[in-house]
């Protein structure tokens, strides 16, 4: 028997039982660290050309990408290999290509296939991302008044998928071609691991929390273990990766700790947390 299908819950959007949906998205977070929302505004157009842009840049050969090497702010393009996540830390990186792209459009460390090759690229990346960080506000919302920062990530893979980890940041938003692999593991801990096949709904998009959410809140939100199994053909997909901005001190929420439960972590800078986890990820250099 193959992998159970994990039962994860679809969050409308667009639901006008505000408290209903506010309840199923908090008891998600605390039981899985994963859900599906639908009706979140990202286009099915834009998604589109997000995919078939995609695949036009990592079809090119490989000196071509490489001109756009990942530089010292983490944008740009990362070769197969090269991602090493810590879960398998003194293993090899991943098996995948992928391109980062970061926030605001004035961030001059963001680079960028040519024009005269690639004329919508910039675009069409930046119109996708304005649509998730439009998206994102809807969540951030929850967590309480502060500005974000944000990465973008396009995928691909053919081969090989990613190793077992989980991110690092406040909350993903993931979206996929449709082809499977994607599969969390609830139980970190548990011996022998089990894990759950994510599966695709079309035009939905999956949620997932990163590692200094877990941290803000104490443990009570899951950062889910999740890796991408390849299934023998291509699969794109883009994450785009929602931090909180620089500045924010990352100190246990209020309601989530008391004197029987204190908290587990100290205080810390997201910058600071965020940069340690991108330097040990990207140490296979
Ligand atoms: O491609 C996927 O489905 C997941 C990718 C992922 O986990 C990541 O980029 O952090
Ligand atoms: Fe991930």
């Amino acid at each position: 028997m193959g992998p159970v299908r994990a039962d994860l819950p679809v969050i409308d959007l667009q639901s006008p039982d505000i408290a209903a949906a506010t309840k199923s998205i908090r008891q998600a977070l605390v039981d899985y660290g994963f859900l599906y929302v639908i009706n979140h505004g990202i286009d099915g157009a834009t998604m589109k050309s997000v995919y078939a842009e995609s695949k036009k840049f990592f079809e090119q050969p490989m000196e071509e990408k490489m001109a756009l090497e990942k530089n010292s702010s983490h944008r740009g393009y990362i070769r197969p290999d090269f991602e090493g996540f810590e879960a398998d830390a003194g293993g090899k990186g991943d098996l995948l290509e992928c391109f980062h792209i970061g926030s605001g459009k004035s961030n001059d460390a963001n680079q960028w296939p040519s024009a005269d090759r690639f004329p919508s690229w910039k675009e069409t990346m930046e119109s996708y991302y304005d649509c998730a960080i439009f998206l994102k506000s809807d969540y951030v919302c929850m967590f309480g008044p502060f500005t974000t920062g944000s990465a973008m990530k396009s995928k691909y893979g053919s081969d090989h998928g990613a190793n077992a980890h989980t991110d690092y940041g406040m909350l993903t938003l993931l979206s996929t071609d449709g082809t499977p692999g994607l599969q969390i593991c609830r139980d970190k801990d548990a011996r022998p691991q089990i894990w759950e096949d994510v599966h695709h709904i079309p035009g939905a998009l999956v949620v997932n929390i990163g590692d200094l959410l877990e941290r803000w809140t104490n443990n009570v939100y899951r950062s889910t273990l999740h890796r991408v199994l390849m299934v023998g053909k291509e699969r794109y997909s883009v994450a785009f990766f929602v931090w909180p901005s620089p500045d924010t001190m990352v100190t246990c929420i209020e309601s989530c700790c008391s004197e029987a439960n204190p908290p587990r972590y100290p205080p810390i800078r997201s910058d600071e947390y965020l940069e340690q986890r991108l330097t040990s990820t990207y140490k296979y250099k």
